[in-house]
């Protein structure tokens, strides 16, 4: 996690000279004439982030196995993965903030670190903007003055200034420091921070952790459109599916220190390549056993076994919102699968149910859209969603139900 410190060494010490007005999208332009040193080539490198095969390890113990991420120009690249599978450490080599121990880094076309040939530029000389979890905006400092923190004394009431501060409603907050601020207005004010030096890149780390849910939503969703109104090539570190699926262009997907699969975030979800991929965006049901006729029994009827070997043990793993429940089906007649009602909550606009299979007591969790709350120990029809349902090989030791 960032501290104060950790921000203050990353100032970008100028900004490009670039013909803003006519060229920035973001409909918040960048003075022209600031004219402060071009950063070692950087300025005027096509964007674009390139990690290339990076491994790290801490005392020994591998955190990063050869990881290769590419973010390109516009582009909210995603990294998602549980605690502790190395985001935030290949966010601090992108950085600049660890020193690199295998492998490559390039901003645009420019080599900004590389092992093997012990090239490590400091995290000023890169031109990249950072946001940590924690914000870590200066106390002392009024909004526009850590808005301003990395850029020239010249620049800090510039049309960009104050455009952003605007279209980020803080306009008014100009002169309050931050502890006078909301947890949202506090998001956005380092969020203008590590963009105002003109960054080609953005490292954001779990930015909007700190915020509470409704606040969260919607600080969100912003920034979302703010970075998609930019040129900045955004790599963005969360263990918050959602988020991930509202932010990203591309998500990567991390587990122990290696990306497991990549792709845009609907093909993350929905054709999910490993077990562990499913079960990143909450979860799921679980049913075991063995192929047969390229099918796999269950209570509740067959489900296509995909590409599991016949005669192997597979694994079905079924979303809750692939289960679905019919109440009303004894007075249609319906024949078909029954389950009892064991509990059901309302969530938001959800509702979850917990069932039981009448064959086979099987233990499902389903969740449905909107108000559904039928009483516990009655009835309802239940099929399963094929499009819904993931079979993989079984892993070693995973027992069969059936
Ligand atoms: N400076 C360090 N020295 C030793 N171990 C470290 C250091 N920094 C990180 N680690 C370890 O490296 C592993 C990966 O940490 P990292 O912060 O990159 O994970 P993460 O995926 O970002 O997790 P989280 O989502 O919890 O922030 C953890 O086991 C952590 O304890």
């Amino acid at each position: 996690m960032a501290n104060a410190h950790s921000i203050a060494q990353t100032r970008t010490t100028g900004a490009s000279r670039r013909d803003a007005h006519l060229d920035d999208p973001s409909g918040i332009h960048h003075d022209a004439h600031r004219t402060s040193g071009i950063v070692g080539g950087i300025a005027s490198a096509p964007a674009g982030l390139h990690l290339d095969a990076i491994s790290h390890a801490f005392d020994g113990k591998p955190i990063l196995r050869g990881v290769s991420v590419t973010v390109d120009r516009g582009e909210v690249v995603c990294l998602l993965g549980p605690s502790g599978c190395g985001k935030t450490t290949l966010l601090r080599l992108a950085a600049g903030l660890e020193r690199l121990q295998q492998g490559r880094i390039c901003v645009g076309d420019v080599v900004v670190a590389d092992a093997a040939a012990g090239l490590h530029w400091p995290p000023e000389r890169r031109h990249v903007g950072l946001m940590f979890q924690d914000y870590a905006l200066f106390p002392h400092l009024t909004v526009q003055e850590n808005v301003c923190f990395g850029i020239d004394r010249s620049a800090r009431n510039n049309t960009w200034v104050r455009a952003a501060l605007a279209r980020m409603e803080l306009a008014d907050w100009a002169r309050a420091y931050p502890h006078t601020l909301s947890g949202g207005q506090q998001q956005r004010c380092a969020l203008l921070r590590a963009l105002a030096p003109q960054p080609k890149v953005l490292l954001l780390d779990e930015p909007f952790s700190g915020l509470d849910v409704a606040l969260r939503a919607q600080v969100r969703d912003e920034t979302a459109q703010f970075l998609r109104d930019t040129d900045i090539s955004t790599l963005l570190v969360t263990h918050d599916p959602e988020e991930a699926m509202v932010l990203a262009d591309r998500l990567l997907v991390m587990r122990d220190g290696r990306v497991v699969q990549e792709g845009a975030p609907a093909e993350i979800y929905l054709q999910p390549r490993e077990p562990f991929v499913v079960e990143l965006f909450g979860p799921v049901n679980r049913w075991a056993g063995r192929v047969t006729g390229k099918q796999l029994a269950t209570p509740l009827g067959f489900l296509a076994a995909g590409g599991a070997d016949e005669g192997s043990e597979a694994v079905a793993l079924i979303r809750p919102e692939g289960i679905l429940l019919d109440p009303d089906f004894a007075q249609r007649g319906a024949t078909g699968h029954r389950a009892v009602v064991l509990d059901r909550r309302l969530i938001g606009g959800l509702s979850a149910v917990t069932l039981a299979t009448e064959v086979g007591d099987w233990r499902l969790r389903a969740l449905v859209t909107g108000i559904f709350l039928p009483t516990p120990g009655s009835y309802v029809g239940i099929t399963i969603d094929p499009g819904r349902v993931f079979v993989f090989a079984a892993a070693a030791g995973e027992g069969s139900h059936g």
